[in-house]
C-alpha cells in the first residue's frame, strides 16, 4: 500500500485553461442562415457572444444605446465572417423594440435567436438608493429583457416559427446580492421569466433559456464595477498591474473566465444540440457562486466595504 502521508501534496493549480481563441466546440457553419440579435452586442460579453455565433455563420444584430460603440463593434464583428447590422434601442421603450425587430427582419429576417445581454449595475447601499436609481436599473434589466422578449415570442408565434431566447443572467438571483439589491432583484426576475416562458412558449417551439456569467473582467467593463473589483483587491496589486493574478487567487477555480467561455455556452444552448433543454439557466462561474468556507468570515458592512459614512437619511 502506497504511503501517502510521505508524499508531498501538488499544489492546487485550478481548473485547466480554456480552448484558445477562435476554436469551436460545434461544427463550422452550425449558424449558416441564421440571425442572431444581441442587445448590449457592442461591448465586453455581449461582443463575446456575438463574436461566438459569427464565427459559425451567424448574420448578427447587434442594439444598444450607444450608436458609437455599436458601429465600432460592428466593424470588428464583421471581420469574423457573417454579416452584421447594428440598430440603436433603449430597450426600456417597447416602441424603439419593435423597430429593432423591423429593421432586423428588413435586413436578414426574423431573428431565430435573441441574447438579452444588455443590463444596468452600480454598486450602492440600498438605503442610499435614489427611486430612481432603482427604476433605471429593474427598468434596463428586468423589463427592457420582458420587452425584447415579447416582441420576439409574438413575431415568431405570428409566423408558426420556431426560436431561441437566452437571457443573460447573474447568480445573485439566487443568493441575493447585498450592495447590489436592484440588479440582484432584477435578475431574480429574468431567471423567473426564463421559466414562466419556457413553458407557456414550448408549445410554440421556443426555447427560453438563462446564462449567468461568473468573473470575467474585460475592456468595456463600467467605471462602477471595475471600482468594486477594486475593491476587492489591495493597492499594491494594481499599482503593480496584477489585480488579474489576485482576482484570481479568489476564485475556486484559481482563475477569472474568459469572455469566450460565455460565448461558447450561449452558442450551444441556441444550437439544434440543446433543443430539449429549456426553462434551464446554465451558471458558466467555475463554481464561485456556491463557495462557503468551514469558518464565516467576518462581517463587513456594505457601507463599510464602500468606505461610505455613516447614513444620514
Ligand atoms: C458585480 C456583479 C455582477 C455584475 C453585473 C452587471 O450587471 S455588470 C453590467 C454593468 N453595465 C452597465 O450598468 C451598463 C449600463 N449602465 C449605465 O448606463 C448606468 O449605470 C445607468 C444604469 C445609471 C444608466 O441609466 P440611465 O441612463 O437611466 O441613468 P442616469 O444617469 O439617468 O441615472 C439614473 C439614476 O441612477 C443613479 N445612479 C447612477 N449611478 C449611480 C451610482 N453609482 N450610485 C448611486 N446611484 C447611481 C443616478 O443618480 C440617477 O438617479 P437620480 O439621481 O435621478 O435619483
Ligand atoms: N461582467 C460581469 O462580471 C458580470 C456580468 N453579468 C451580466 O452580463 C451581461 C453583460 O455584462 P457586461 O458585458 O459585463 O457589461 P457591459 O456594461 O459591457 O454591457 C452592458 C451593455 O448593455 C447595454 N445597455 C445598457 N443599458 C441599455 C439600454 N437601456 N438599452 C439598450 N442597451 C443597453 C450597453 O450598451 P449602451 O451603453 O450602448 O446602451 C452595454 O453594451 C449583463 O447582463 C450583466 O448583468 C452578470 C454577472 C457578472
Amino acid at each position: 500500500m502506497t504511503d501517502h502521508a510521505s508524499e508531498p501534496t501538488p499544489p492546487p493549480h485550478g481548473l485547466p485553461a480554456p480552448a484558445p481563441a477562435g476554436a469551436s466546440a460545434l461544427p463550422d457553419g452550425t449558424y449558416d442562415g441564421t440571425v442572431v440579435l444581441v442587445t448590449g452586442g457592442g461591448t465586453g460579453l455581449g461582443k463575446a457572444i456575438a463574436a461566438e455565433f459569427a464565427r459559425l455563420g451567424a448574420d448578427l444584430v447587434i442594439a444598444s444605446r450607444k450608436e458609437e460603440r455599436l458601429k465600432a463593434a460592428r466593424d470588428e464583428l464583421a471581420g469574423l465572417g457573417g454579416r452584421v447590422t447594428s440598430v440603436p434601442c433603449d430597450i426600456r421603450d417597447p416602441d424603439r423594440v419593435a423597430e429593432v425587430f423591423d429593421a432586423a427582419q428588413e435586413a436578414y429576417g426574423l431573428p431565430d435567436v435573441l441574447v438579452n445581454n444588455a443590463a444596468a449595475n452600480f454598486p450602492v447601499p440600498a438605503e442610499d438608493m435614489s427611486p430612481n436609481a432603482w427604476r433605471s436599473v429593474v427598468d434596463i434589466t428586468l423589463s427592457g429583457t420582458f420587452f425584447m422578449t415579447r416582441e420576439f415570442g409574438r413575431r415568431h408565434l405570428a409566423a408558426g416559427t420556431p426560436g431561441s431566447v437566452i437571457s443573460i443572467g447573474a447568480s445573485y438571483a439566487w443568493t441575493g446580492g447585498p450592495g447590489f439589491a436592484h440588479s440582484a432583484a432584477a435578475k431574480a426576475g429574468v431567471k423567473s421569466l426564463v421559466e414562466s416562458l419556457a413553458v407557456e412558449w414550448g408549445p410554440y417551439g421556443i426555447q427560453v433559456n438563462g446564462l449567468v456569467p461568473g468573473l470575467m473582467p474585460h475592456e468595456d467593463m463600467t467605471a462602477d464595477i471595475r471600482g468594486n473589483l477594486d475593491r476587492a483587491t489591495p493597492a499594491q496589486e494594481h499599482a503593480s498591474g496584477d489585480r488579474q493574478r489576485e482576482l484570481s487567487s479568489r476564485q475556486p477555480a484559481l482563475r477569472v473566465g474568459a469572455p469566450r467561455e460565455l460565448g461558447w455556452a450561449a452558442a450551444f444552448l441556441a444550437s439544434p444540440y440543446a433543443r430539449f433543454i429549456t426553462g434551464h439557466t446554465l451558471v458558466v462561474d467555475g463554481a464561485n457562486w456556491q463557495r462557503r468556507g468551514l469558518v464565516s468570515p467576518e462581517v463587513v458592512t456594505v457601507r463599510e466595504q464602500m468606505g461610505r459614512g455613516p447614513f444620514e437619511g
